[in-house]
């Protein structure tokens, strides 16, 4: 058996229901370069040597494969005829401007757009060039911050008051009911998350209950997305690792955001990348400027932000990986596969990663005793690789 990691760790209460198809918008300014960064994110093979083609769904919705050496390993050892990586989709919407929320610019719409995305990339303007308009004259991140802030903060409170009118719809009917019980305490409780947006607080930087988060979940709020805030610098600066924003940029997070992420990236970097012919010559400018690409590490702090795992199935017809929530049971991993899978779920046949990149074969595995019997009350652990047995017939 291997050890037990988890018997100490709480399960802790998050916010969102991020699963297989993750999905994040990329929100920000005007001009501040979240088209560019959608392209690049969206063409760039990202480093994984099977060069799968990005399908671009709409000019503005695309699936962005998550960069994984295991994945890549499992394809080597299996050599199967499918493979499929896991992925992330990303979205791109129009610049927000002041107003933004009341209706102000092209962002308004777009805002409605992205509330079932799982989690956010705040792009942030830190770049200096004169030949590119800032909308609002000159280069002040922490102004911007504030102002996106606001604009998503006061579009929380109308859909929070939108859904405060539904249910008192229902409360207002009166009576003893469960539901109106029930009703009464939902509406009391948006009725704080209300008071919180109108002080100024992001509803992902909170302590919620179950309970609470379940209501929050219902209502796709904006701030109640975990945000990772992406610095657009100048290429200059990214290489150099400076910039004069940066301290207040910080401070801002860690008052406003407490615990989101802050990555620097250079937009403009990632085109050029984007646009090479071959990894060769990436990996050669890379070397030459000493720099990399922010864009692996950006894809993969966003899936360790919403406590994304990975399980993979694996046999000679394909290779997959699929992303689950940790803390996921076998029979709720089975039915990320298929909802058939969750529902009829006998048993699962779980393989070590680390134990079948030393073994080799799973014939080795099994003939070492590290194939393991799992029942419906497991949970998955990050890079086991499952195999489900299921009650109407067994499914990979
Ligand atoms: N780090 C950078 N350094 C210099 N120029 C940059 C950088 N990042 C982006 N740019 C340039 O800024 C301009 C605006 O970028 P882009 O169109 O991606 O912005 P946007 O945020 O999508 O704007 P909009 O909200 O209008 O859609 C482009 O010309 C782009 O090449
Ligand atoms: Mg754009």
């Amino acid at each position: 058996m291997p050890p037990k990691k988890k018997g100490a760790q709480e399960k802790p209460i998050l916010l969102g229901r991020p699963g297989n198809n993750l999905k994040s918008g990329i929100v920000g300014l005007a001009n501040v370069g979240k088209s560019t960064f959608f392209q690049a994110i969206t063409r760039c093979p990202l480093g994984n040597p099977a060069n799968y083609p990005f399908a671009t769904i709409e000019p503005e919705e695309a699936r962005v494969i998550v960069p994984s050496p295991r994945f890549d390993k499992l394809v080597e050892l299996y050599k199967p005829k499918s493979e499929v990586p896991a992925f992330m989709t990303v979205y791109d919407i129009a610049g927000l401007t002041k107003g933004a929320h009341a209706g102000e610019g092209l962002g308004n719409n777009f805002l409605a757009n992205i509330r079932a995305v799982d989690a956010i990339f705040q792009m942030v303007r830190c770049f200096d060039d004169a030949d590119i308009i800032h909308i609002n004259d000159e280069v002040n991140p922490v102004a911007d911050l504030d102002i996106i802030k606001d604009e998503l903060r006061l579009k929380d409170i109308e859909f929070a008051q939108k859904h405060l009118e539904g249910i008192e719809k229902i409360t207002k009917r009166g009576g003893q009911s469960l539901e109106v019980k029930q009703k009464k305490e939902e509406a009391e409780f948006v009725k704080k998350i209300i008071a919180m947006l109108e002080e100024g607080k992001r509803l992902a930087n909170q302590t919620w209950t179950q309970k609470e988060v379940e209501i929050i979940n219902t209502m796709l709020l904006l701030t109640a997305k975990p945000c990772i805030y992406l610095i657009n610098l100048s290429e200059r600066d990214y290489i150099r690792k400076k910039n004069k924003h940066l301290l207040k940029i910080k401070e801002w997070v860690d008052t406003n955001s407490p615990g989101d992420l802050i990555i620097p990236i250079s937009v403009s970097l990632e085109e050029k990348l984007a646009n090479m012919e071959t990894d060769d010559e990436r990996d050669a400018y890379c070397k030459e400027i000493g720099a990399v690409s922010a864009l692996p590490k950006i894809i993969v702090a966003m899936r360790q932000k919403l406590d994304l795992i990975s399980f993979f199935t694996g046999g000679p017809d394909e290779v997959r990986e699929w992303t689950i929530r940790r803390w996921y049971t076998a029979p709720q991993a089975a039915g990320t596969i298929h909802t058939d899978l969750e529902r009829t779920f006998i048993l699962a046949q779980v393989m070590k990663y680390e134990d079948l990149v030393e073994l080799g074969d799973e014939a080795s595995v099994k003939a070492g005793g590290k194939l393991y019997t799992k029942g419906k009350d497991y949970f998955v652990e990050d890079g086991d690789i499952l195999y489900i047995k299921a009650g109407e017939g067994k499914a990979r």
